[in-house]
């Protein structure tokens, strides 16, 4: 793999380690099964093809309501190691989560122009409450990431109803923000004409407008930047959705990108799994860092999920600025998905 992964001195990142493949046979010792829930849909098949890709991957069970036989077929074609598996309709939905170390879900409706993720809310919050109570009742064990939207909603969403089960454990739980960290390596790194994979931004906060915050004064390397620059940049950032969604006219939003963010993540917590130490990537989980009950901040990965969180570190007073403002919109999101889950079923 040619990304970086990034290394943990207290609560800074610096320097960088090259990543390491893992042969077929121990892949296959490992027997690490994934389910996709969503596979056919615009992220669902390239994360697919990318995690078919992925040496750690033993098994992938791809679930849908639809079309789910036919990628399946598809990607069964490919001569990598992982054996692939079509479930197709809500009866089947068991059988792809059975025996799950990592559940992985962009099942949903996205944007159309003119929508907020916001809108999202009442369609998404379903799909993820009924997806994630069967992941409570099937494999409560299992790495659960969530690429819905409103990821900010859909968290606490899945959070309440493992709750309800008896079997939430905060530690596996994640909403997926790595394609804001994607977005904000390509922005700094063009910006200032830097190699584009060489630049990490941690970026805080959630995944919908202002709550998404990029720590340019983190950044690695270091960058000198101007205070029009860093406005330019969070802001470009923090619309960087809308502007993949106007430039689709109408035919969703981001899903190669978000594909590849996607399959970036699941790959770090695999390779966590695996007892690879000092994987580092943001995604928003359940923290005690400000009055939102749940964030994205910098996380280390261990065996487990969440090792620990690596908090905020120390933030400009423009970044202050902008999490002050990101915190009651945070909390309004987590508040409408815990009382969806709450009233749901
Ligand atoms: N977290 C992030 O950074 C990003 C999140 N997203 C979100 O990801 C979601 C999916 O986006 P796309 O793949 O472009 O949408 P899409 O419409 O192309 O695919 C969604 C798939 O979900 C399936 N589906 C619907 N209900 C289902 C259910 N109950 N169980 C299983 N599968 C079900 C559909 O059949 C379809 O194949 C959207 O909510 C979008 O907003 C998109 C980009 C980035
Ligand atoms: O903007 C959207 O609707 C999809 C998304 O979350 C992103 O591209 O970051």
């Amino acid at each position: 793999m040619s990304r970086v992964a990034v290394r943990v001195v207290g609560r800074r990142l610096t320097g960088a380690v090259p990543r390491r493949g893992l042969s077929a046979a121990a892949a296959a010792q490992h027997g690490v099964k994934v389910a996709v829930l969503g596979a056919a849909g615009g992220i669902g098949q390239p994360l697919s093809l990318l995690l078919k890709m992925n040496a750690r991957v033993s098994r992938l069970a791809l679930y849908d309501i639809a079309r789910a036989h036919g990628v399946a077929v598809d990607l069964g074609h490919i001569n990598s190691h992982a054996s692939v598996s079509a479930h197709q309709g809500a009866n089947q939905l068991s059988e792809a989560l059975d025996g799950s170390h990592l559940v992985v879900v962009p099942a949903g409706v996205p944007r159309k122009p003119g929508m907020t993720r916001e809108d999202l809310f009442t369609m998404n919050a379903h799909i993820v409450a009924e997806l994630a109570e069967a992941c409570a009742i099937t494999c409560p064990q299992a790495l659960l990431c969530i690429i819905s939207n409103l990821v900010n909603s859909m968290v606490p969403i899945a959070s309440e109803i493992f709750k309800k089960h008896g079997v939430y454990d905060p530690k596996r739980i994640f909403g997926v923000t790595t394609l804001d960290v994607v977005r904000a390596s390509v922005f700094l790194a063009d910006l200032k004409g830097l190699d584009r994979s060489a630049v990490e931004v941690p970026v805080v906060g959630g995944h919908a407008g202002k709550t998404i915050i990029p720590l340019l004064s983190q950044s690695l390397p270091k960058v000198d930047l101007g205070q029009d620059q860093i406005e330019m940049l969070t802001s470009r950032l923090q619309e960087a959705g809308t502007e993949v969604v106007k430039a689709k006219v109408g035919e969703g939003s981001a899903t190669l990108s978000m594909a590849h963010a996607g399959a970036r993540f699941v790959s770090s917590l695999l390779e966590a799994s695996d007892g690879h130490k000092g994987l580092v990537e943001c995604a928003f989980v359940r923290s005690e860092e400000t009055e939102a009950a749940y964030l994205s901040t910098p996380l280390l990965l261990g065996k487990r999920g969440v090792e620990r969180s690596m908090g905020l570190g120390p933030l400009s007073s423009y970044e202050e600025k902008l999490l002050l403002a990101a915190v009651p919109e945070l909390k309004a999101a987590i508040r409408d998905g815990e009382e969806f889950a709450r009233n749901f079923k």
